[in-house]
């Protein structure tokens, strides 16, 4: 496993900031995706994916909106898109 230490520490502020179409990034159990090339090939309308651009997604990712975990498919993607991991609010 990648040592978690060597990733920047990204604050729930700079997340806020990539939540639009040109740059998308999701914080997904406590580590932060840019996922803005993927977005044309996800399998659905591209508002169920920009709706969560600039969020905290770990739930809309672990329930694809309606109770369904995403494949392990899906999850091996993720770590291609990998940027950093969210910083604890205090
Ligand atoms: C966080 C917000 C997201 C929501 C609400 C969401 C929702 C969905 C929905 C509704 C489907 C189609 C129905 C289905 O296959 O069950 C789907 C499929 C899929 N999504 Fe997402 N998705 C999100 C993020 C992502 C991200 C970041 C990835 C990148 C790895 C991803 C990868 C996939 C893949 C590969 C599929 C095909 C089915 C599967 O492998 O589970 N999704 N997603």
């Amino acid at each position: 496993d990648q040592d978690k230490d060597e990733l920047p520490l990204i604050t729930m502020e700079e997340l806020a900031k990539h939540d639009n179409k040109d740059s998308c990034w999701k914080a997904i159990h406590g580590k932060v995706y840019d996922v803005t090339d993927y977005i044309p090939d996800h399998p659905t309308p591209p508002s169920i994916m920009y709706e969560w651009c600039g969020r905290e997604s770990t739930e809309a990712y672990d329930t694809k909106g309606y109770g369904r975990p995403h494949s392990k498919a899906a999850d091996a993607m993720l770590k291609d898109m990998l940027v950093g991991r969210l910083k604890a609010e205090d």
